[in-house]
C-alpha cells in the first residue's frame, strides 16, 4: 500500500494555463481577443519533505501555477496533483492539508483581535481545543506573537501581520506549506525571524515546503531545491548547491602567499586574472564543474608556501538575473 510519503507531494505534467484577455484597439470598435499562455507546460514533481524555491521574474508564471495547486483556478492544459489529490474538485479536503501564505491577500479576520482569527480557522480546521492550543502556544513562542495577540489585525505593521498570517497558515499543522512572496515588504530583522520559525518548524515537522520569492536570501535560508522559471516554463530545476556549477559560472580563489612570486602556475583551464601586493596576492578564476578546490590548492601549494586564502562565489541573485536575460 502507498503511503503518504511515496506519494509525491506536488506533481505537475505539462501543466498550462492560458488567459483571454480582450483589449481594446485605439480607432477600431469592439475588442480584440487575445491569449497569454502564463504557464506553457511545466513538469515538475516535488518529493515529501522536500523545500523548493520557485522562483522567476515578475510574469513567469508562479502565481498562476501556486493559484493552480492550491484549487484556485483549473489548468487549461496538463494535469497536477497535490498530496495526491486533484486540486480543484478536491480544494475543501486539500486546505485541510495544506497551509497556504499569499503575501499580498490576507486570511486573517481584519477587525477581529488576532487570536479570534485563530479561533475561527481552528474550529473550521476542526481542531481539538487540546490541539488548538497546544499548537497556538508553540506559534506564538516561535513567532513572538504574544505582544499583539489581542490587537485587531487592521492595527498590526506589516511584519507583525506577516507573523500572523503565517501563524494562520500553520495552525493546523499542514503536511505542505506553500508560501507566495511571505518576507515581501518586511524588514531585516522581521525576515530572519520569519526564516528562522520555518526552519525550525520544517526539521521538526518534516514538512514538505513550496515557496516563490524574489529574495534570494529567503531561498538560499529555506530550500534545498531551486526550480527557476521564465515565460511559462522551468528553465532551471536541480539542488541550490550544485547551481553555480550548473551554470558554469567561475568562481575566484585568493591565494596570498607567504613569499612574493611573479607567476605561478595553474592547471589548464585555470586563469590568473591578477597578481598583486607585489607578487603575494594572486587571484585566480576557475569553473567549480571542472576544477575542485583542494587539487587546486595542492598545485599552488607545491610551488610556494601558501599564507591565507579566500574563496569566492558569484551570487545566486545574480545567476538568477542571468537565466532571465537567457530566456528572454
Ligand atoms: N487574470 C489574468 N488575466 C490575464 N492575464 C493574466 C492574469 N493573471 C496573470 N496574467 C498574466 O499571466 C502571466 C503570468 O502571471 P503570474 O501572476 O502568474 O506571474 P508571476 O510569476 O507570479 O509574477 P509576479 O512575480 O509579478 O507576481 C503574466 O503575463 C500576467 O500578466
Amino acid at each position: 500500500m502507498s503511503t503518504p510519503e511515496d506519494v509525491p507531494a506536488i506533481s505537475l505534467q505539462d501543466l498550462s494555463r492560458e488567459y483571454v484577455v480582450r483589449t481594446r484597439r485605439p480607432g477600431r470598435l469592439g475588442r480584440t481577443r487575445g491569449v497569454v499562455r502564463a504557464v506553457d507546460g511545466i513538469t515538475l514533481d516535488v518529493a515529501a519533505g522536500e523545500s523548493v524555491g520557485f522562483v522567476g521574474a515578475n510574469g513567469a508564471g508562479k502565481s498562476t501555477t501556486i493559484k493552480m495547486m492550491t484549487g484556485i483556478l483549473q489548468p487549461t492544459g496538463g494535469g497536477l496533483r497535490v498530496l495526491g489529490r486533484s486540486p480543484v474538485p478536491e480544494r475543501r479536503q486539500l486546505a485541510r492539508e495544506v497551509g497556504v501564505v499569499f503575501g499580498q491577500r490576507s486570511q486573517l479576520w481584519w477587525d477581529l483581535p488576532l487570536r479570534d482569527s485563530y479561533g475561527i480557522l481552528a474550529a473550521m480546521h476542526r481542531l481539538t481545543p487540546a490541539q488548538h492550543e497546544s499548537r497556538l502556544a508553540r506559534l506564538v513562542v516561535g513567532l513572538d506573537l504574544s505582544g499583539f495577540l489581542d490587537r485587531p489585525v487592521r492595527q498590526l505593521s506589516l511584519g507583525q501581520r506577516m507573523r500572523g498570517e503565517l501563524a494562520a497558515a500553520l495552525l493546523h499543522s499542514p503536511r505542505l506549506v506553500i508560501l507566495d512572496e511571505p518576507t515581501i515588504g518586511l524588514d531585516m530583522v522581521s525576515k530572519e525571524g520569519l526564516r528562522r520559525f520555518l526552519r525550525q518548524d520544517r526539521a521538526e515537522r518534516g514538512t514538505t515546503l513550496f515557496l516563490t520569492t524574489h529574495d534570494m536570501t529567503d531561498v538560499e535560508r529555506l530550500c534545498d531545491r531551486l526550480v527557476v522559471v521564465n515565460s511559462g516554463t522551468v528553465a532551471y530545476d536541480g539542488a541550490l548547491d550544485g547551481f553555480r556549477e550548473a551554470l558554469g559560472a567561475p568562481r575566484e580563489l585568493v591565494v596570498d602567499l607567504a613569499e612574493p612570486r611573479r607567476e605561478i602556475s595553474v592547471p589548464d583551464g585555470v586563469t590568473v586574472m591578477a597578481v598583486e601586493a607585489d607578487g603575494i596576492r594572486h587571484r585566480i578564476q576557475f569553473n567549480g564543474g571542472e576544477h575542485k578546490v583542494p587539487a587546486l590548492l595542492a598545485h599552488i601549494g607545491a610551488q610556494a608556501e601558501i599564507a591565507d586564502l579566500t574563496l569566492g562565489e558569484p551570487a545566486i541573485e545574480d545567476l538568477v538575473r542571468e537565466i532571465y536575460a537567457r530566456g528572454r
